[in-house]
């Protein structure tokens, strides 16, 4: 892809992922930048990736053709109200990468109408094995649009949802998803040791077996619901722990767990917007 200069404002977790992303498939590191009130934070993402680094915000929006706001979400407005005559004099296209902040509350803290697209990604974007949501604003070109999707694209896939209550979705889903997995991963190994297999074997079998029924899942054309059939044998072992999964409602309690981080979205755009 032709690679737009790129400004990471607060290159912490979720940026470094894709930071990292980017430059392994084949980004240009000098097309980024990356900037942090944490000097060490930044030390660490030029060792590693040879991206420009600053502390200085307004100085990387000066380079930027595309500016990635990627600071905590209850920090954003001071971060926003500081850097708005920057941000109209450059009028970069901005990718939001917070949970819970309205486009439209963006614009106010700048002050003017700007292109703004909301971008919900996860940290296997470091992997190139993201998944983002896309939201973007009307005043967004297709150019600009495509230069979103292109980069997204480059650490995984992007999916454009139409109204931008589909971000809070999403970040119930793959944003806050990878959590949940890992959550899973350790309650396996967890439960592999108390039944005796020591520590390493323990994550050994069970990180093999999340990659193995992800690979599988992706790539068969079952479903899931039918792979999982495939695996439990009437009268067999897998039945006994499925029987005991739904006997504990896993189903209800995974929606309910979905909806409160999704609550939680919605939650955050009316208190972020005072
Ligand atoms: N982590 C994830 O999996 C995902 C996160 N997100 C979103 O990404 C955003 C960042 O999250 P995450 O990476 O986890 O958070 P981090 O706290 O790891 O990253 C934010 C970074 O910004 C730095 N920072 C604070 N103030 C400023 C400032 N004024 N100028 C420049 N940098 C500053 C912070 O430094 P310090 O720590 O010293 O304050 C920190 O290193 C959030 O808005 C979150 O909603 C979206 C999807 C997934
Ligand atoms: O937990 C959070 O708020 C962020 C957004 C999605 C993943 N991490």
């Amino acid at each position: 892809m032709t690679t737009p200069n790129i400004a990471f404002i607060g290159a912490g977790n979720m940026a470094f992922s894709i930071i990292g992303g980017l430059v392994k498939q084949g980004v240009d590191p000098k097309k980024i930048w990356a900037t942090n009130i944490d000097q060490s934070s930044l030390d660490k993402l030029e060792q590693e990736f040879q991206v420009n680094t600053t502390q200085d915000n307004h100085q990387a929006i000066a380079q930027a053709d595309v500016v990635v706001l990627s600071v905590k979400p209850q920090i954003m407005k001071d971060v926003i109200t500081d850097l708005s005559e920057s941000l109209k004099a450059k009028n970069p296209l901005i990718i939001s990468i917070a949970a819970g902040i309205k486009a439209e509350t963006l614009q106010e803290w700048v002050g003017q109408p700007m292109a703004i697209v909301r971008c919900m990604p996860n940290t296997p974007a470091l992997l190139q094995c993201g998944a983002s949501g896309l939201y973007k604003t009307p005043e967004v070109s297709d150019a600009q649009a495509e230069a979103a999707e292109q980069l997204m694209n480059a650490v995984g896939i992007t999916l454009w949802v139409k109204d931008e209550d589909g971000i809070d979705a999403v970040t119930a889903v793959s944003g806050s998803g990878p959590a949940y997995y890992f959550l899973f991963m350790e309650a396996m190994q967890q439960a592999g040791e108390a039944l005796g297999l020591d520590s390493q074997t323990a994550k050994q079998l069970t990180l093999q077996t999340a990659l193995g029924a992800a690979k599988m899942a992706l790539e068969s054309s079952d479903e899931p619901s039918e792979l999982r059939r495939k695996v439990t044998s009437p009268g067999g072992t897998t039945e006994q722990a499925i029987n005991t999964f739904q006997q504990g409602n896993l189903e209800s309690l995974v929606k309910e767990a979905m909806k409160a981080a999704s609550d939680r979205s919605k939650e955050l755009s009316k208190i972020l917007a005072q």
